[in-house]
Formats: C-alpha cells, structure tokens, sequence
C-alpha cells in the first residue's frame, strides 16, 4: 500500500486548458472588436481514421467555443498528393485563414514531409515547418510557432510553478513531434536535457537521475516507479489505446507512465486522459490566436 504522504500532486491538464480557453476567448472577442474580425483556423483531415476523427472534432470544438472561425476541410483518404498540396496553397492564400492544420498521420501515399513544408510559415500553427524548428535549435531565434504538445508540457510544468531552469530534464522518444522539440524547448527553459530512445541501453538508469521526464515513447504503462527519483515532476504525453472489455468501445486510453505505480514516487504526475491531451488542444487556439494577432498588425 502506498504511503498517503508520498502521493504525488495531480497536474489538472483539463483544468489548466480550460483556464487558457477562457484567457483566448477573452482575446478573441477583443479583437473582433478592435479588427472587426476573428481568428480562422483552417483544420484538414485526409481518410477516416477513427482516432484522427477523434482529434479533429474536438479541435473544431474548442474553436466554437472560444470564437475561432474554424474552416473545416475534410478529404478522402485516396487524394493524390497534388490535390492535398493544391488546398494547403488555397488556404495559404485566403485571407481569412490564419492558422492551417493537416492532422498527422498522413496516409502512407502522401509526402507528409512536402506537405508541411508547403504550409506558410505565418500560418503554421503547428510548428512543424522545418524553418520553425530549426529556429527552435538556434539560440537567440524565436520561431513563429511552437509544436502544441511540447509547447503544452511546458505550460503544464510552467503554471503548477515547476522549476525548469538548472534542473535535469529527460525525455523518453525521439519523435518529430513530441520528443525532439519537448527537449529543445525544455533547453531553450535552460534546463540540462538527456533524450532516450528505444536504442538507448539501461534507460531506467538515466530516467532516474531527472527532476523532469516527459514520457513520450509511445509505449503504454512503460515507465515504472522504480525509473522514477522522489518527487520528480513527471509528465505523460503518451494516448495508447489498450484493449478493456469493460469498456463501451472495448479499449481504454494509458499513457507512457504506469500511473498508479509512479505517482507513489513523484512529486507532480500528469494522468492520461486529462494531462497533456487538452493542453495540446489550448496551445493550438494560442498558436492560431499569435498568428491571428501577427496578421492583424500587419494589415492583413
Ligand atoms: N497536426 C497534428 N497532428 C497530430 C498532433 C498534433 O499536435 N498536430 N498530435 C497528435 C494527436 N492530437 C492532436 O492532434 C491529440 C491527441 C490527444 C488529445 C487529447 O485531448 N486526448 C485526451 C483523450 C482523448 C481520448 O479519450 O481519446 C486526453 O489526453 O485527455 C488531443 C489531441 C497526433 N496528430
């Protein structure tokens, strides 16, 4: 049984998103005022796929609720790859839309690397434009937006008053999307950052030496109590899917992290559902929002 008195602090993601969607609707009806208009996001989806379908609907939701003009553009999963690059350039063009986001995965036939590339770098809301990123790597260079879910681990950490700065940060994958800028920006945080990966031996070992990990291996339930140092702050973003009978739809959602196991041992825990997953949500209406505001003193 675990001892009450090392149970570790719940880090509320859907509480802290909720909090940020209130701040953007805020900003949202101010603008309207002083421009007469309001943010659009452009959200694409290509195919069916039931989970991507997932994401997507409650993006376009969170923009509703908050005032975002959401331009939803739903193709089928045979588009060639010139019809999809073909409606990323419309968009990049329509004045309305300020924010463009292709939901990933792609299917297989698609150029994923030549779709994002094509997004304009004022309108990449997801940060993933190669330029974006590689001024995520430079010092003294600010990119027009950072990736949603690393840039919502740090908001996580950053409003339940975690220090960042001088403390040893590890992150668990490598991914474009999740690892590799989770340990850039923690850097940027002037954390001490060690990436591992599925390559990495003994990764336990390295994992344990972290005031911060951010887990995100894709691996359900893979880091357990014994990887953790007391009271490290422990931030999930893995969404596997795992096989639950007593569930309506048969599965039910875990992260990276064993829960139940580690949050005796950490001193902060974000649960999946609940942790990192809005928090990525809130941090698109943010990305979409600046670049909104970015077009708006422009003149656009
Ligand atoms: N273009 C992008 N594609 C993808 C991204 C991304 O940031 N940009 N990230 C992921 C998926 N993702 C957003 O698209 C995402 C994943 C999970 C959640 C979320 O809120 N999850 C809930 C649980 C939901 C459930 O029960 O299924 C939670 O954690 O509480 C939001 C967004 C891949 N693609």
């Amino acid at each position: 049984m675990a001892d009450p008195a090392s149970v570790a602090q719940i880090i509320d993601g859907k509480a802290i998103a909720k909090a940020i969607h209130q701040e953007i609707a805020e900003e949202v009806a101010q603008l309207k005022e002083q421009h007469g208009k309001v943010p659009g996001l452009a959200v694409v989806i290509v195919g069916e796929r039931k989970d991507s379908q997932t994401y997507v609907r409650m993006k376009r939701k969170a923009c509703a609720e908050v005032g975002i003009n959401s331009i939803n553009v739903d193709l089928p999963e045979n588009i060639s790859q010139e019809e999809l690059l073909d409606q990323v350039l419309e968009l990049n063009e329509n004045p309305d839309v300020h924010g463009i986001l292709v939901q990933l995965p792609l299917p297989k036939h698609i150029n994923e690397e030549a779709i994002l590339n094509a997004v304009g770098l004022d309108k990449d809301v997801d940060g993933f434009h190669p330029l974006n990123i590689g001024k995520l790597c430079m010092k003294g260079r600010e990119p027009s937006s950072i990736p949603c879910t690393p840039k919502g681990c740090i908001e996580l950490l950053k409003r339940s008053k975690i220090p960042i700065e001088k403390k040893k940060a590890v992150v668990v994958g490598r991914s474009n999307i999740v690892g590799m800028p989770a340990a850039l920006l923690l850097m940027k945080n002037d954390a001490t950052v060690t990436v591992v990966h599925s390559r990495t031996p003994e990764p336990q070992d390295i994992v344990k030496e972290a005031d911060i990990v951010i887990a995100a291996a894709g691996q359900p339930q893979m880091i357990k109590r014994d990887w953790i140092k007391p009271g490290a702050a422990v931030i999930d973003v893995g969404t596997n899917a795992v096989s639950d009978p007593s569930k309506k739809l048969g599965y039910r959602i875990v992260g990276d992290v064993d829960f139940e196991e580690v949050k005796t041992v950490a001193g902060w825990i974000s649960p999946v559902p609940g942790g990192v997953g809005p928090m990525t949500i809130a941090m698109l209406l943010r990305n979409t929002v600046d670049c909104a505001k970015a077009a708006f003193a422009s003149g656009a």
